[in-house]
Formats: C-alpha cells, structure tokens, sequence
C-alpha cells in the first residue's frame, strides 16, 4: 500500500487580491505561511510522514512545502521539483482582478474561463515579457511545450505524463509520497484519479493547504480517500 498525500499551497498574495495567478510566480501571503505549517503540522500529528515529495517550480508551493517539512521535522526528506505540476497557465488573464472581470465580461464567461473543461483564455503575447520563453526556469523546454494559456484539458495532458513516469512507479514501489502543487494542477490529476467527468470537474474545488490522502494498493490502483482537518490552534 502506498499514501499520496496531495496538498494545495497556502494562500498567495494574489489569491488574497482576488487575482488571476497562473504561471505567474507570487508568494504566500502571512496566512498562507500559517497555513502551510499548521499543515505541516498536522500530517505529523497524523503519523503521515512520506518518504518523497514533489512539486511545481513555483515558489508559492515550493515555500508551502519547506513549511510543511519544517513543521513536521522532515526538511531532509527528498524534493522533486517539476513544471509540469504548475497552475494551469491562464494567459492574458494573470494580474487581473476577477471580480472586475466579472464586471466587465459577466459572471458567465468568467466561470467558464475559471471552470469549463475546454475554454482557453487568451493567449499571452508571444512577445509579452511574461511568456514563460522569458523565464530562465523553463529554459531546458521545447518552445512548443511552453504554454501562453491553458484549459484545464491542457493542464491534464501534461499532468498525465508526470502522474506515469513519475508518481505512478513511487506509489508502485510502496513509498509514500506528498505533493504540494496548485488548485488547477491538482484538479487535472484528481480528474483522472477519481474519474471525474469534463462536465463533473467544474464542480471540484481544492481548498488551500488541506492534506487529501489518497490510498493506493501495489498496482496503483486507488482504493481510499480521506481529508485531514488541520490541527486548531
Ligand atoms: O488564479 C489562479 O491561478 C487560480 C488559483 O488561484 O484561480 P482559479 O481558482 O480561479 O482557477
């Protein structure tokens, strides 16, 4: 049996801003700190101490994580850290605010840019100095693989690969492992775990810094799930 622990960082300065984030790379705000440690926290109370752990090349889950390590004297462990466990990058909508999007282009087209399965927002510029082809942290990837904007469907194509060549042979090798990715991110591999429709997934929100544990047998097969309720104060 193996224990995959998928946990959402703690809350950004932009999801305190109500913004659109993305690829964008902002910081845990003074309660996401909190959150993540008491996350931390809370899987060491638990006994859930895996083995592994992995995550995106944004700092924002990257911090989540030595948080949560650091909370549960566990900083030594192992840390994978992968692009392809990102937020779904959303284009041309990351920095602006989606209450005044909501405003300006309704309430419907903003869901369906936020929770449709297929609808892509718009592209960033290819000349846009936020195009991931900018940022020296994708620097080893193919032009082609770089997004400048995502549909969750796209999210799921990337997250896919990761989940068979890299999550899949630990969870078959019996090890327990803790992935600290993004709302979106962990969405699109919960899809496929649970076997959510493309309709059904729009209803699927992760909340931030709360340990869902997913239980695996040797073939990888899931066979439970539960949610860790943080530890009060
Ligand atoms: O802005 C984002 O990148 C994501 C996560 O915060 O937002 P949403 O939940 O609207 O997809």
């Amino acid at each position: 049996m193996s224990r995959v622990i998928l946990l959402r960082h703690g809350e950004s300065e932009w999801n305190l801003a109500n913004r659109f984030t993305g690829w964008t790379d902002v910081d845990l705000s003074e309660t996401g700190r909190a959150q993540a440690w008491a996350a931390g926290e809370t899987l060491a109370t638990a006994g859930l101490l895996p083995q592994v752990t992995f995550t995106s090349v944004l700092t924002r889950a990257i911090r989540t994580l030595w948080l949560a390590l650091d909370a549960s004297d566990r900083m030594w462990l192992p840390v994978h850290r992968d692009w392809r466990l990102n937020e779904r990058h959303y284009g041309a909508l990351q920095g602006e605010n989606k209450t005044d999007f909501e405003r300006r282009y309704g309430a419907e087209q903003v869901h369906a840019w936020r929770r449709s399965y297929a609808t892509r927002p718009p592209d960033l510029e290819w000349d846009d100095e936020r195009h991931p082809r900018f940022d020296p942290r994708y620097a080893a990837l193919e032009p082609g693989q770089l997004p400048a904007a995502e549909a969750l469907a796209d999210t799921v194509t990337r997250v896919r690969p990761w989940w068979s060549d890299t999550l899949r042979p630990c969870i078959e090798a019996g090890r327990d492992a803790l992935v600290v990715a993004h709302g979106n991110s962990l969405r699109a591999l919960i899809k496929d775990l649970e076997g959510y429709s493309d309709e059904g997934i729009a209803g699927l929100d992760v909340p931030l810094a709360e340990p869902l544990i997913y239980e695996f047998d040797r073939a990888g097969e899931l066979v439970d799930k539960t949610t860790l309720t943080l530890s009060e104060e």
